[in-house]
């Protein structure tokens, strides 16, 4: 847990050392054989990213190896890896055992160092030099750290030698990659990261070591010039386009980069929450004055609060992120932008209090998401448009003056190094414009970061997406305090309860709490004189905000205190956290197209009424029998656990997804999920639903997930949704199954209905307004016992598998025991005794790669089980009445079918086709009433 902050600004522990300025361009060596080292701060080194291939070879391989040539590159914010070279990394604990991290580059030589032209300049400028201990997420004696020079750019760039401005242009040429956002990744890694940093900073330090001569002045300022001069025309080209290219966006006045980047995305129309919301958010409704005049202290009163409620997939996070990206971009280009664009009146002046104290930029918006991937998602989606923006539609080249003006954007959430997140969102001269963050991680941050809090309190845009899940999975208390933050009300308190996936022991938790009351008095100093933005925006969107909260945020009802006593812990609704927004906005605006239930139009469900004990038996048949992405929730982690495994078995690319696997790890099954690319060509089949030799792909990708993955995911082409157990709201139900039929598109969604869950399901339509019951899955049942002894094999390898591996390791430990205690094992624990087969290894004592008589028939029988089942997979199942020895003895349609391929890869006897299609040729046949009635529908040979 980070230790207090005693002094408002300030983050890093520091030492004083006697040091050189560290921007010195022209010191030299005066002991070649020893080099002498300085600390800088981590986020004063051009840290670029790790580039990632882009060609995917995977197929939706398994292997670590697959993983990474599967990536896509535009998604390498999403796990992006940092490194630097040429410094040293020195790894320390302090009394309490704290680990401290040192950065530590070459002293003599600053320009061989590859800093951030912010940092050179201030070492430059300022002719002091600043040593800073990095601890690991933790503040002791702190100093003020940003506190860079405003040198005149020329000179900085031709301050530096040529190589060391090469690296500038690296690390331009990285941001680009990024589209101008930068990811997080494991602490391990990290680490691993920065250790290969220190491992190859003597070669760099070898290298860049030469002074700077006059023909390498002359050729920096050259290209200096050239540099900024490219510069200039890059923004001219920015600010056109031609907007016949986009009819359909003509009244929306976004800035024309946005108009590219949407026209170049593709998005050719906006949708109907994006057309709805847009005017009311950019204050270009025509005939929208409601908020004018009003108490609301608005400085633009026609730009409204909004709170959309639109189907899932209808584009809600452009419908928020348009407005706030064109109001950043408008209003100025890029704090980072202003050294290297060479527009120096555009550099804000930093504001003061009265006191001369000095007051950090405010934030540009604070984006909050209920969970991480959806962070890491809208984060993704906003660069992709950034970057877009600033791509020429010609060469397909991104700008990377253009890409400088653009709004930054920094991920906070949790399972990532908060370290890292730290340096992200210090990117720019005054830090990132937008974050997006997940309540716990930001809250755990604005603990100890003064600035942040400070920037945060100010923010142009607040932004809550999906927020009546942000109360489900218990952020209340985290959200009650960032609601707080932004709020007019300056009652700042520190937050009460602590973050709810990390709480300790009771008595853990009331020494914490005490440690908050402190830290929030010594806060209280800098909050106290700073104002909460009176002109901020509020968005809130969700796709289920309930009608009853429409109309309390509507009519907002008078202000509550919002103190201590009236703050309710945990169990508080949606009401409750509304009622702490502070709108600007004396009537918010909601924009809802749900009038009956946020299901997208594309979606058709259908339902399997079944024993629990056959959910898993109808969940391969329709694994099976359709084909395709499939996202399969369930309520229960163990569940996932259980499942997994049998589905593996059985053939199918699998991957689990739910809060208690390690983050790399969740995000690696999302994206293997995502990325997998799915085989529709018939070929020679394993018949078990993957491709056997003759193809080179799955068939089918499915992702078995907790409801951590039901809100708000954007998955490209998930075919279909099953509910393997319902959810415990009609609203979770409509949020998981909108993660199909998204953007316009089709999806079917299957809800596995047993008969204790009839109650739920009838609950859950009652919500949703349905009038009758909803059709079920046309099921082919003589399929059933073929499939029902394939996943009795399945279960039956992982039980032994289990067996298997605990024996093992019972006998490993026995084994240990007994060679501790110099002990031989004589019994049917020692291998060589039983099977006599391996004198050599006994004669040398070498017990360890022997196996014991157990656990050789333990693999026996898992090696037996594997190949009874392989010999089912490859059997063909056949539906009744077809015969599989004399196929073509059937009907014509079916050989035909056969010969062109129109066979269900696995299932003889069935056409190829879609639950889509079956769905809807059944509903309109209107026969099937039962799926315990539905006959042989699609028996091509009947
Ligand atoms: N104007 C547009 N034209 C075409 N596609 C769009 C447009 N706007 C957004 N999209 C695409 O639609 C998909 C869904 O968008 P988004 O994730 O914002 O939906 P959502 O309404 O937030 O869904 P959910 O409620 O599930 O969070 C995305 O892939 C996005 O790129």
């Amino acid at each position: 847990m980070p230790t207090s902050t005693k002094k408002p600004f300030k983050r890093f522990k520091a030492k004083s050392k006697p040091s050189k300025p560290s921007g010195s361009s022209s010191s030299s060596r005066t002991d070649q054989s020893k080099p002498t080292r300085k600390q800088v701060p981590h986020s004063s080194l051009a840290w670029s990213t790790v580039k990632l291939p882009t060609v995917s070879n995977s197929a939706g391989g398994t292997t670590e190896e697959d993983f990474f040539q599967g990536f896509d590159e535009n998604d390498a914010g999403f796990m992006g890896l940092q490194e630097v070279e040429g410094v040293e990394v020195v790894y320390n604990d302090d009394q309490r055992g704290n680990r401290l991290v040192k950065f530590n580059v070459l002293d003599q030589d600053p320009l061989s160092v590859p800093l951030t032209p912010q940092s050179q300049a201030k070492g430059k400028g300022k002719g002091k030099g600043k040593e800073e201990e990095v601890q690991d997420g933790e503040a002791e004696e702190e100093l003020p750290f940003q506190d860079f020079g405003s040198d005149e750019q020329e000179e900085e760039i031709a301050s530096q030698p040529v190589d060391t401005r090469g690296r500038l242009e690296e690390k331009d040429a990285a941001r680009e990659e990024e589209g101008g956002n930068e990811e997080e990744e494991e602490e391990g890694e990290e680490e691993e990261e920065e250790g290969k940093a220190e491992g190859k900073g003597a070669e760099s330090d070898a290298e860049d070591d030469g002074e700077m001569d006059d023909a390498e002045l002359a050729e920096a300022f050259s290209k200096a010039k050239s540099f900024m001069m490219d510069q200039d025309s890059d923004s001219e080209e920015d600010d056109s386009f031609d907007s016949d290219l986009l009819p359909h966006w003509a009244d929306h006045d976004l800035h024309p980069a946005l108009k590219r980047a949407l026209h170049l995305l593709k998005f050719t129309r906006p949708t109907e929450i994006q057309s709805r919301s847009l005017p009311l958010a950019m204050g270009t409704a025509a005939t929208d004055s409601e908020g004018e005049g009003q108490p609301g202290h608005r400085v633009h009163p026609k730009k409204r609060d909004v709170i959309g409620i639109s189907q899932t997939g209808s584009g809600k996070t452009l419908a928020y992120g348009l407005p706030i990206l064109d109001a950043l971009i408008k209003s100025k280009p890029s704090a980072s932008s202003s050294k290297l664009g060479g527009e120096e009146d555009e550099v804000e002046e930093e504001e003061q209090t009265e006191d001369g104290e000095r007051i950090p930029r405010p934030l540009g918006a604070l984006i909050v998401t209920p969970t991480r991937e959806l962070a890491l998602q809208v984060s993704s989606h906003l660069n992709a448009l950034i970057k877009a923006s600033c791509q020429n539609a010609e060469d397909g080249t991104i700008s990377k003056i253009a890409l400088k003006k653009r709004p930054l954007i920094a991920t906070v959430c949790g399972g990532m190094s908060e370290q890292k997140q730290r340096r992200l969102i210090e990117q720019g001269e005054h830090g990132v414009d937008i974050i997006v963050a997940t309540p716990g991680r930001l809250w755990e941050m604005l603990r100890t970061d003064d600035d942040l809090a400070l920037r945060l309190k100010r923010t142009r845009f607040l932004v809550l997406d999906e927020a009546d899940r942000m109360v489900e999975v218990g952020h209340f208390a985290e959200m009650e305090y960032i609601l707080n933050l932004v709020s007019r009300r300056n009652e700042i308190t520190a937050p009460k309860g602590s973050r709810s996936d990390e709480q300790g022991e009771e008595g853990e938790e009331e020494e914490e709490e005490d440690g908050d009351k402190e830290q929030a008095t010594l806060r209280l100093l800098p909050f106290s004189k700073v104002k909460a933005n009176p002109d901020m925006q509020t968005f809130i969107f969700s796709a289920t905000l309930s009608k009853e909260l429409q109309v309390n945020l509507r009519k907002r009802r008078s202000k509550k205190v919002f103190s201590k006593k009236g703050a309710k812990a945990s169990g508080s609704t949606l009401d409750d956290l509304m009622e702490r927004v502070d709108f600007r906005d004396p009537s918010p605006k909601v924009v809802d197209l749900t009038p009956g239930q946020g299901l997208p139009e594309g979606l058709t469900e259908t339902k399997v009424e079944c024993l629990v004990k056959d959910k898993d038996l109808y969940l391969y048949y329709f694994l099976l029998r359709y084909p395709g992405r499939t996202l399969v929730f369930l309520n229960s982690i163990d569940g996932i656990r259980r499942i997994t495994p049998i589905l593996s078995n059985l053939g199918l690319s699998v991957f689990p997804l739910h809060s208690q696997l390690q983050q790399k790890q969740r995000l690696k099954n999302l994206d293997r999920f995502r990325s997998a690319k799915l085989s529709n060509v018939s070929g020679v089949t394993m018949g078990n639903g993957v491709s056997g030799s003759g193809l080179a792909r799955p068939t089918s990708s499915v992702l078995l997930a907790t409801d951590v993955a039901a809100r708000g995911l954007d998955i490209p082409a998930v075919d279909h949704v099953v509910h393997y157990q319902l959810p415990r709201t009609a609203d979770t139900y409509v949020h998981r199954s909108g993660r199909t039929a998204r953007a316009g598109g089709k999806g079917v969604s299957v809800a596995l209905v047993e008969p204790k869950e009839k109650r739920v399901w009838n609950d859950v339509n009652r919500a949703l307004g349905r009038n009758g019951e909803i059709n079920p899955l046309p099921v082919e049942y003589s399929f059933l016992p073929d499939l029902r002894s394939r996943i009795d094999l399945a279960r039956q390898i992982d039980n032994a598998e289990h067996k298997q591996s605990k024996a093992s390791h019972d006998e490993s430990w026995l084994r240990n025991l007994a060679e501790e205690a110099e002990l031989e094992l004589t019994s049917d624990l020692d291998p060589d005794n039983e099977l006599g087969s391996d004198v050599e290894s006994k004669r040398k004592g070498n017990k360890k790669n022997g196996e014991s008589r157990q656990a050789k028939l333990a693999k026996n029988k898992v090696r037996n089980l594997k190949e009874r089942l392989e010999a089912l997979l490859r059997k063909p199942m056949t539906a009744r009445g077809v015969s599989h020895r004399y196929l073509t003895a059937g009907s014509r349609e079916f050989v035909d079918s056969l010969i062109h391929q129109g066979q269900n890869e696995t299932m003889i006897g069935v056409k190829r086709s879609t639950a889509q299609a079956d769905l809807e040729k059944s509903n309109e046949s209107g026969k099937v009433t039962s799926n315990k009635r539905v006959k042989k529908t699609k028996l091509v040979s009947e």
